[in-house]
């Protein structure tokens, strides 16, 4: 699948190794004997172009990062400056600050210019120099102030918001015949972007967790009847829950978005949990936010700024059922409800994810410099990839309950498959 181009790519590039603009990628490359891959995707591969659309003397670009944090924003930012500055010799490069309300003129602050002793040591701190924000921005305005500012390339580092956001602001410059390429980094620590097995931020995020779990694992087994409850993120999929429970090795139950539960009856959570009490004497039980929604009730749907559906705390709910629910079996139990939420998100990139940051960056700036746009850097069977944006919105991504990692969660917790 050829993404979109701004127009005849003719000048030669600085740099010294090139991928072919012919080659693809099949989305699925295992094949049952009885399948058809004919709704198999080939995507373009990502890497530099032997000839470029943008002249890197007069070329200006723009940074802009959007949503929840994610370790490693910091790092996607430094690696696009200076692969920008240094491999192409684009010199200007400005960072948006605030989200996408810093493309208003009238909303955000005057865009940062990037040097190399700005972004020096930004990779070692948490968080994002530029700043977030959730919340739209009206395109037109958006666009307008892009063309005032002769900004030619746009780089929007985000999550599946941002990524809807990024296509529309493609839309926007195709509309109004502005040639601006839009070229989007995956980011998000639920790790649940299509066509990216894996987003940056998700390893540091799930070894942050991991040692959270860890030390509630203490806290349950140094107490008699210990149970340590513990919230994590995830939205709509339970990636961090699981990857942290594989990780800590010590959880005993999980419950994620993908497998709906039931509490009551004979093979519901509460049953299951008091048999590990009255057997072990203490228990580790992981929540993923997005998890038992259904079993909450949620008729006002509340919604952030970007649209996105506040959830209800299905921890602080777990915790009041396990305490009424051990309280009428007269079992004594020692019960700690933690939410470590917030605090494996905010800390900087560990080694694997920094590594994914500056090849995802590097690879938005090879696909930007040859004048492609309407696209997001993927990464699928180990390779990057261009994925055109207008595809995200047709797919969600979460785990898949018959795949290795959901089944070697229900391997190390000997919990059953489900409780109904
Ligand atoms: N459909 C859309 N069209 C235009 N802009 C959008 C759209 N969806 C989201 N956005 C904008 O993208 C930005 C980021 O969106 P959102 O807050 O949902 O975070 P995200 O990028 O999905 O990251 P995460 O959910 O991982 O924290 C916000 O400014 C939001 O208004
Ligand atoms: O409170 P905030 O900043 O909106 O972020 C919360 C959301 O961010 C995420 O981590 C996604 O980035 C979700 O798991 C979570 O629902
Ligand atoms: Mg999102």
């Amino acid at each position: 699948m050829q993404v979109t181009t701004l127009g005849e790519a003719l000048y030669p590039s600085p740099l010294r190794y090139f991928v072919s603009d012919s080659l693809r990628l099949a989305e699925r490359i295992i094949q049952r004997p009885d399948e058809k891959m004919t709704d198999n995707i080939a995507f373009e591969l990502a890497g530099p172009r032997e000839k470029l659309f943008f002249d890197a003397k007069t070329t200006r670009a723009g940074i802009v990062t959007c949503g929840g944090l994610s370790p490693g924003l910091n790092d996607v930012i430094r690696s696009l400056f200076l692969e920008l500055h240094h491999a192409y010799g684009v010199s200007q490069v400005y960072g948006f600050q605030g989200g996408y309300r810093g493309l208003d003129p009238h909303l955000g602050k005057e865009p940062l210019l990037l040097t190399p002793e700005l972004v020096d040591d930004v990779h070692k701190k948490g968080g994002t120099f530029l700043g977030t924000s959730r919340g739209p921005v009206d395109t037109a305005v958006a666009v307008q102030n892009l063309i005032d500012k002769q900004i030619n390339i746009l780089f929007v580092v985000g999550g599946d918001g941002t990524q809807r956001g990024g296509y529309e602001l493609y839309k926007e410059a195709k509309r109004q015949n502005y040639p601006l390429a839009v070229v989007g980094v995956p980011k998000t620590i639920d790790n649940d972007i299509p066509f990216v097995s894996q987003t940056f931020g998700y390893l540091t995020a799930i070894e942050e967790a991991a040692k959270a779990l860890d030390r509630a694992h203490v806290e349950a087994r140094c107490v008699n009847n210990g149970i340590s409850l513990v919230k994590l993120m995830g939205r709509n999929a339970g990636f961090i829950a699981a990857g942290a429970t594989l990780a800590s090795q010590e959880v005993n139950f999980i419950l994620v978005p993908e497998v709906p539960f039931k509490l009551e009856g004979p093979n519901g959570f509460l049953a299951a949990l008091k048999k590990r009490i009255l057997d072990r004497g203490h228990a580790l039980v992981v929540v993923a936010e997005g998890a038992g929604q259904e079993l909450l009730q949620n008729n006002t749907q509340l919604k952030d700024a970007s649209g996105n559906i506040l959830l209800n705390d299905i921890g602080q709910y777990l915790s009041t059922r396990i305490k009424t629910f051990f309280e009428d079996e007269d079992i004594p139990v020692h019960l700690r409800y933690m939410d470590p939420s917030y605090l494996i998100r905010s800390t900087r990139a560990n080694a694997v994810d920094s590594v994914l940051c500056d090849l995802f960056a590097r690879n938005a700036v090879h696909a930007a410099m040859a004048g492609k746009t309407g696209l997001i850097i993927g990464k699928l069977h180990d390779k990057y990839i261009h994925v055109p944006s207008e595809l995200l919105a047709s797919r969600k991504r979460v785990m898949e309950t018959d795949g290795m990692l959901w089944q070697g969660v229900l391997a190390s917790t000997g919990q059953p498959a489900s409780f109904y």
